[in-house]
């Protein structure tokens, strides 16, 4: 897959750390920055990152701040983008099977690089169950985008 990853000045550090696992994974990374720890503004980043998986350019995408929390309420405001703010493996692996999200976002300030690689080789070996239920909610949701626009 192609995995597009973007972070603020709170979590460009754990970005390099997840890339290394990515790569691990046989992925490839298409990388939107930040590169150092200059403050920069959260939906700057997340907005790229978003565009590329809404585009089809990327199949998933990845997202880091200092809570994550920034980066999932701007990643959610894109049209298409399921991101979810992910600190434990089990909501990893929900977050897949139950809404198949295709966005992942993690805090750099709240969880350590080696929880955070679970994480995402979790997120990114899960598949959506593509049960009824998890469908017509997803639908449900989408519709709710669309009423908006
Ligand atoms: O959590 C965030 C926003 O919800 C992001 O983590 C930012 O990294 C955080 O707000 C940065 O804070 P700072 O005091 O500007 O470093």
């Amino acid at each position: 897959m192609k995995i597009a990853i973007g972070a603020d000045h709170g979590g460009f550090r754990l970005k390099d750390e997840i890339i290394k696992v990515i790569k691990e994974l046989g992925h490839e990374v298409m990388d939107f920055g930040c590169t150092c720890g200059d403050s920069v503004d959260y939906p700057d980043y997340a907005l790229p990152v978003c565009e590329q998986v809404v585009s089809g350019k990327a199949d998933r995408g990845i997202l880091i701040c200092g809570t994550g929390i920034g980066m999932s309420i701007a990643a959610n405001k894109i049209k298409g983008i399921r991101c979810a703010l992910v600190h434990d493996v089990f909501s990893a692996k929900a977050t897949r099977e139950h809404n198949d999200t295709n966005v992942l976002a993690m805090g750099e300030r709240v969880i350590g690089p080696g929880l955070a690689a679970e994480i995402v080789r979790v997120w990114l070996t899960t598949e959506f169950s593509n049960e009824p239920r998890h469908v017509n909610r997803i639908q449900k949701v989408q519709a709710l985008e669309e009423k908006q626009s």
